[in-house]
């Protein structure tokens, strides 16, 4: 493992947050003399993800071009600021430079039925596959059909991981990933709640384990490694308060990086695109491919993968996809709302401490 560096820079240090200037404030109204409209989105989903149908969420342009803020509906003010951080330097700052022009995705596989998993893997053209398992109201059948359906699919050479979202106690992980890894398991994220779970469930299966909620909702995302209780870090651009913040959250943790999207519209995913561009190291496929999730986009040209990799670009929101998407001011108050709250508070907790002193 590296160094942790002596010093991590926090999230208030990488985005000017609780000191915003009036310049970059974000006009909540009616478009005004050089303000920005928060325009408020709401797309229908192709399937539940998540208990969701609909994904919404907001966007903003900027000198530096759109950003997106959507943050699930069970997320307080506190860790929304992260993600407003993420929109706000996605419109008025823009991010470091790429050093690859395509990132490699895996397709994404909901709690479906066998035989959808099997035509969504193969219509991907993916060559690594996420499935989701543990889904509540499903037993451990659906997940063995659904694996075993998406292995088919993907046929030896490809890669099959799973997504537990912190479904499993220690024991039933244990068991399961050894069931599952009948298929060939490349990874297993986040079997179980807990980090001292997670350390329990790495050393006792032979399958890498990545954490993902760990890091995403923690304090500390570097408790990760002290803990022993990964081999794979899943980070998402929006939770961890922007491409910079989740960049030094990369180097801190010293571990090999999934950059994973939120399910967001092609604004959101290109800022996931822009990370997993300008990581030193990308030894994984990202899950990057989740617009096929979503009945419709908000740009002409969406973020969707090309023989299993997603070309590094970034796309202008297409006027009239938006309108076609957006809510009305009496529908989106809500949201604007949410941009307000989490606005007052960006002087919340920094993402990653001060480390390794
Ligand atoms: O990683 C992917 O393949 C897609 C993203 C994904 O699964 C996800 C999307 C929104 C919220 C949580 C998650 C998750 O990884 O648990
Ligand atoms: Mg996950």
């Amino acid at each position: 493992m590296r160094p942790l560096r002596a010093e991590i820079p926090s999230l208030r240090s990488v985005t000017p947050i609780g000191r915003v200037s009036r310049g970059t404030n974000l006009r909540l109204g009616e478009e005004g003399s050089g303000g920005q409209r928060v325009r408020v989105y709401s797309i229908p989903m192709r399937t539940r993800f998540r208990g969701i149908t609909q994904r919404e969420g907001v966007l903003i342009h900027g000198p530096a071009g759109w950003g997106e803020f959507s943050p699930f509906a069970e997320y307080g003010p506190a860790e929304c600021a992260r993600w407003l951080a993420a929109a706000r330097e996605a419109a008025y700052e823009g991010w470091p430079a790429p050093i690859r022009e395509a990132i490699p995705v895996n397709v994404t596989i909901p709690a479906v039925g066998p035989e959808t998993a099997y035509a969504m893997t193969k219509d991907s053209g993916c060559r690594t596959a996420k499935v989701k398992v543990a889904e509540r109201g499903q037993d451990e059948s659906d997940d063995v059909a659904r694996v075993e359906a998406v292995r088919d699919a993907i046929g030896p050479d490809g890669k099959v991981r799973i997504d537990v979202n912190g479904g499993w106690d220690v024991a039933t992980a244990v068991r399961m990933v050894r069931v599952l890894d009948r298929y060939g398991l490349e990874y297993v994220e986040q079997p179980c709640a807990t980090l001292e779970e997670l350390a329990r469930v790495r050393r006792q299966v032979d399958v890498p384990v990545a954490a993902d909620e760990s890091i995403r909702r923690a304090e500390d995302p570097m408790k990760v490694r002290a803990a022993e209780a990964a081999d794979v870090a899943v980070l998402k651009v929006q939770p961890l308060g922007g491409v910079r913040n989740a960049l030094a959250v990369a180097e801190a943790c010293g571990l090999p990086v999934v950059v994973s999207s939120a399910v967001e519209t092609s604004v959101g995913l290109a800022a996931g695109l822009a990370l997993a561009a300008a990581l030193p190291e990308l030894p994984y496929a990202c899950g990057l491919a989740t617009l096929a999730l979503l009945e419709a986009d908000v740009v002409a040209e969406p973020l969707v993968p090309v023989n299993g990799a997603i070309p590094v670009r970034r796309p202008e929101v297409a006027e009239a996809c938006l309108l076609r998407h957006e809510m009305s001011d009496e529908a989106g108050a809500g949201w604007r709302r949410r941009v307000a709250d989490a606005q007052a508070l960006m002087d919340a907790p920094p993402v990653i401490g001060v480390v390794g002193r």
